[in-house]
């Protein structure tokens, strides 16, 4: 793992104000002290550094697949822009494929759109709350008889999911697949040990976490 990327990625998100902090309901319904959009990363150069830290930690951490898969509709754009940094950084030319929300009734019809789906599927998305994309990502790559072969996601909230697990470590278990995150929880609370312009934030954030944590 590289804790420089982690860190570096962090700091890109806190310039571009895709991270802030204030207070923010999640999907949850929990009150969080800090939020990360990432549909602020709307710009060519953003989208561009993006997808840099994406296709750099997959190359490093990821497992071996086939394709790239973007839920919509973030996931889209990502997934995207995640294949052009892995051909132009890494020299791999990787397919990729995502889908419609609503089906298509003309043309070419149907969900799907991209490269046909089989092999091994990489889902590229920004975050995984309750995990209810990645579950409905996974019966559309199983039902085209592909397999997923991990989930890429830019931050892991290490936030407890129905139980004691978070929604990633329940993916993992369920799929028994790995679920890679650019940074995590854990990646900001250092980032806030070591800046003090951002050491005022710390309290809330370590309080959510003793409420809503799991244990890294
Ligand atoms: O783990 P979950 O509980 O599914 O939450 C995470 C998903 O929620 C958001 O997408 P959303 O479905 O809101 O659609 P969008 O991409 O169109 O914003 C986000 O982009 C993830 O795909
Ligand atoms: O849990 C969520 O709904 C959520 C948290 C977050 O930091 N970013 C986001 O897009 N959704």
């Amino acid at each position: 793992m590289n804790q420089q990327r982690r860190i570096d990625f962090l700091r890109f998100a806190l310039a571009a104000e895709v991270l802030r902090f204030g207070t923010f309901k999640t999907k949850a319904g929990r009150l969080s002290p800090y939020f990360f959009n990432a549909g602020l990363f709307n710009t060519g150069a953003l989208m561009s550094k993006l997808a840099a830290f994406y296709a750099d930690t997959l190359a490093e951490q990821g497992p071996e697949f086939d394709l790239l898969f973007g839920p919509a509709y973030k996931g889209i754009p990502l997934a995207t822009a995640v294949a052009m940094a892995l051909a132009e950084r890494h020299g791999r030319e990787t397919p990729f494929a995502y889908n419609r929300k609503e089906a298509k009734d003309h043309g070419e019809g149907g969900v799907l759109v991209g490269a046909p789906l089989h092999g091994r599927v990489m889902v590229i998305d920004d975050v995984v709350s309750a995990g209810t994309s990645v579950r409905e990502s996974v019966a559309l790559i199983e039902r085209a008889g592909a397999q997923l072969a991990g989930v890429t996601v830019a931050l892991d909230r290490q936030e407890r999911g129905q139980g004691a697990l978070s929604a990633i470590q329940e993916i993992e278990q369920t799929f028994a697949v790995p679920v890679i995150a650019i940074a995590s929880l854990s990646d900001l609370v250092a980032l806030l040990e070591q800046e003090a312009d951002l050491a005022e934030h710390m309290p809330h954030i370590k309080g959510y976490r003793d409420t809503y944590g799991v244990v890294a």
